[in-house]
């Protein structure tokens, strides 16, 4: 069974509730009508209804029997108990006018959806860059107990290949603590997609073949993965050939059991993050699902800008599965 079957299989009946703040495009709404028709998932679409509508029109879509909710026109008394659940919320940092104000954007509106409990996940990112699909998250839903950070993985798939890239999507400079903690969050990320995880943190450096602070941050951030899950199978700090090619790694890192056939990569920044899981997939041919939102307390989903329905389709499939 492939990885979407699986995922399938394992929501199917649970009727999770999943928000898409972008209801005007088109993408969101071919995925919607795809997910509704599987039955897999209960959509909302938020937005403007009649633009809503005008995609849907210009598109040929029927959105028979999908809830729709256009904030413009939400009932005043509950738009308020919105309102002060997020002052509430954000005790001290957020003023009633700025919440108001907050809650007449899409991404604000379906993470308090989520928050409140009114939905099971949201998925959005088709349209916002990501900062503003997951600011609300960071600001609302808060990390998960045990996270200190949410970071960003993506599953990077090609025929029977599968690995795990992070961070790829949120921290853009990270210290060693950081480093380690989204080695750990990533090693749970593989396991739930099937993957046994065999962890190697990046570096242009490989068991000292370079000196730099750099690599100091991923040796140390070595270190403190191992000491927070000693069973962990984790190396580094390694180069990407030393990590995936076995040749390579008999050459630069003999004797380690992650160095040559690793599944997990953990990169030191964002920049390589991002940078290397987009040459993955358009130089390499791989399939990039996520980013997958690690060590958020709810299940809340970005995109990139570039997807398409299919891409939709599946991130919402995950975003349900997290749900359960
Ligand atoms: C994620 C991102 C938007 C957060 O930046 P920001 O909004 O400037 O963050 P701030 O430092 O102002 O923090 C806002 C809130 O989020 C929290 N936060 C920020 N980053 C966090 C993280 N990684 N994990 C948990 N919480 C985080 C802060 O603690 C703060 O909470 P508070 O308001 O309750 O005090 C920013 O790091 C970013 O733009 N990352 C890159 C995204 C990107 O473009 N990726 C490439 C495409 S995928
Ligand atoms: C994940 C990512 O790179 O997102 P975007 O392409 O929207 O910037």
């Amino acid at each position: 069974m492939g990885l979407f079957e699986e995922l399938a299989t394992k929501i199917q009946g649970a009727n999770k509730r999943i928000v898409f703040p972008e209801g005007e495009d088109a993408r969101i709404q071919a995925a919607v009508i795809r997910l509704a028709q599987t039955g897999l998932i209960k959509p909302i679409l938020l937005g403007d209804e009649q633009a809503i509508a005008a995609t849907a029109n210009e598109n040929h879509f029927d959105l028979t029997g999908i809830e729709i909710i256009d904030p413009k026109t939400y009932p005043k008394a509950q738009l308020e108990t919105m309102v002060k659940a997020l002052v509430e919320r954000r005790k001290g940092k957020t003023d009633f006018e700025t919440a108001e104000k907050w809650v007449t954007n899409v991404n604000y509106f379906g993470t308090m959806m989520v928050y409140m409990e009114l939905a099971d996940g949201m998925v959005s990112g088709a349209k916002h860059p990501t900062g503003d699909t997951v600011r609300p998250a960071l600001q609302i839903v808060k990390t998960a107990p045990g996270s200190t950070r949410i970071s960003g993985a993506f599953i990077m798939q090609k025929d029977e290949q599968r690995y795990v890239f992070s961070d790829a999507a949120i921290n853009i400079d990270i210290d060693a603590q950081t480093m380690a903690e989204i080695a750990i969050q990533s090693a749970h990320t593989a396991q739930v997609f099937g993957i046994d995880p065999k962890v190697a943190m990046l570096s242009f450096s490989t068991k000292g073949s370079a000196k730099a602070d750099q690599v100091t941050k991923v040796v140390e951030a070595t270190k403190l993965a191992h000491e927070m899950d000693p069973q962990l199978a984790i190396d580094g700090e390694l180069q990407f050939d030393a990590a995936f090619v076995p040749s390579v790694a008999a050459a630069k890192a003999p004797g380690s059991d992650v160095a040559g056939h690793a599944n997990v990569f953990i990169f030191p920044d964002l920049q390589s993050g991002n940078i290397g899981y987009k040459i993955a997939q358009r130089f390499g041919g791989f399939e990039a699902i996520g980013p997958i939102l690690q060590g958020l307390a709810k299940p809340i989903s970005d995109l990139s800008r570039g997807c398409n329905a299919d891409d939709v389709y599946k991130v919402a499939l995950i975003t349900a599965a997290q749900a359960l």
